[in-house]
């Protein structure tokens, strides 16, 4: 796949993933090749089912409880139906460039943060990291990650920043499972600001796992073996603590100890409040704040009350509490009370372009997506991810160019229209 980002005579670089289709035709036609993986959304994740070790594909796809919520996410999607316009000139090229914050953004998607990704593959973060910095997709470090961030940042940073032909590094954003103790907060924010984080997500809906069948049957939890820990294992102030604390044990000499002291900071934080909120600000001191798996009215209203400058409207892709609203469901109504006042993003379910072009129609500024580009890493690495990412892409610009539409900030609600045909998925079909 090529990463050049030539500028046309419209100003919009030509992109990289807007030759995709053509790449993968042409593959097939002159070199008799086949995509690395499929460019079906479905198949990925038996595709995936198939190349994953059995614990790392069921933690990556599960979903909470009875996975009503993670099925009510795809259902939301299929029950809003766009209507296209045409003659209306060429749509070509395409303006997916967005402005969050201030700062303009190539594309709408950004990588969700997805934790402990050396459980799915062994290029781990890494592997995503560069998968989302060949396509200009901002890369979205967990806290829960398998990889030390400044280790990931360095990986995907351009070294010669000088040479012309280096594309930029797309913007870093770093999400937070807020530990209990600030000087641990403290320190891993700034640890996140000297990587060049540009955004801080706070997760809110985490503070605890959620009763997930496919892990508890199986007894899979990565933290157990020391997975996921890495920027706690890495933080000097974390290691301090935990050495004061255990004797002048390392998290080397006491994996299991270290998991659970560091588990127990990060997944505790039900006592969190709005009001505690203010010692984030105070402690990140420069970028937006985005609160992230806002589902109510109240909250959004909240948040914007509170001067947080996003929301990611978000059920964790189902994977929380099991029985909750399809995060599509609420946008509408959030967009409407808080759209003026802060930035709302969206995620949880997104599979396809168009349902990329149905989440920002509604009224999103930005999607994340999460599962799918971690199937494409089970699959193949980073270049599985790339390969998703890349016809994720191509599949929006394309799809967008077919609703007659020539850049992201001309999408609306007159095109989309609901239908409810009830029943399950397939008869919504
Ligand atoms: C395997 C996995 C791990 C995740 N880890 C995190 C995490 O560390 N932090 C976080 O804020 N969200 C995490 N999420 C939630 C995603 O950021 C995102 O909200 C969700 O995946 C969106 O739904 P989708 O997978 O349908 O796109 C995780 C999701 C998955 C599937
Ligand atoms: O599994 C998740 O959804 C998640 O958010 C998480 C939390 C901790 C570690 C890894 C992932």
């Amino acid at each position: 796949m090529s990463g050049s980002d030539e500028k046309n005579e419209e100003g919009q670089g030509r992109q990289p993933y807007s030759q995709y289709q053509l790449e993968l035709y042409m593959g097939a036609i002159l070199g008799g090749r086949k995509p690395i993986t499929t460019t079906d959304p479905n198949k990925l994740e038996q595709e995936a089912r198939k190349s994953m070790s059995p614990e790392g594909f069921n933690y990556v796809f599960g979903g909470a409880g009875e996975q009503a919520t993670m099925e009510a996410n795809r259902l939301a999607f299929r029950q809003w139906k766009l209507i296209p316009r045409f003659l209306r000139g060429s749509t070509a090229p395409r303006d997916l460039s967005i402005k969050l914050f201030g700062q303009t953004y190539n594309t709408p998607l950004l990588m969700a943060p997805i934790g402990v990704q050396a459980a799915y593959h062994p290029s781990g973060e890494k592997g995503v990291a560069s998968a989302c910095a060949a396509l200009n997709v901002p890369y979205i470090y967990s806290t829960a990650s398998s990889m030390v961030l400044e280790d990931v940042v360095a990986s995907t940073t351009t070294t010669t920043p000088t040479s012309s032909s280096a594309p930029p590094s797309p913007p870093k954003w770093f999400q937070l499972y807020w530990p209990l103790d600030d000087e641990i907060t403290a320190s891993l924010l700034g640890r996140a600001r000297a990587a060049g984080c540009t955004a801080l997500v706070v997760t809110l809906d985490t503070f605890t796992m959620a009763w997930r069948p496919l892990d508890l049957d199986a007894g899979f939890l990565p933290f157990a073996k020391g997975e996921g820990n890495a920027l706690g294992f890495s933080d000097p102030v974390f290691r301090h603590k935990f050495a004061e604390k255990f004797d002048g044990d390392t998290p080397e000499t006491n994996v299991m100890a270290a998991s659970l002291f560091w588990t127990g900071e990060v997944f505790s934080g039900q006592g969190h409040t709005w009001e505690d909120l203010a010692t984030l600000r105070r402690l990140w001191g420069h970028g937006p704040i985005v609160l992230k798996g806002v589902l109510s009215v109240e909250d959004a209203l909240l948040a914007a009350e509170h001067r947080f400058d996003g929301i990611v409207v978000s059920n964790h892709g189902g994977r929380q509490l099991d029985g909750v609203l399809p995060s599509l469901e609420m946008l509408p109504e959030i967009v409407d009370a808080v759209g003026h006042r802060l930035t709302v993003i969206f995620d949880s379910g997104i599979r396809t372009g168009a349902d990329i072009l149905k989440a920002l129609s509604l009224g999103a500024k930005a999607v994340f997506v999460g599962r799918p580009i971690i199937y494409g890493l089970g699959i193949a690495g980073a270049e599985g991810a790339q390969h998703v990412l890349a016809g994720l892409l191509a599949d929006l610009d394309q799809s967008m160019g077919l609703a007659g539409v020539k850049a992201v900030e001309a999408l609306n609600r007159s095109m989309l229209r609901r239908i409810n045909y009830g029943g399950d998925i397939k008869s919504s079909l």
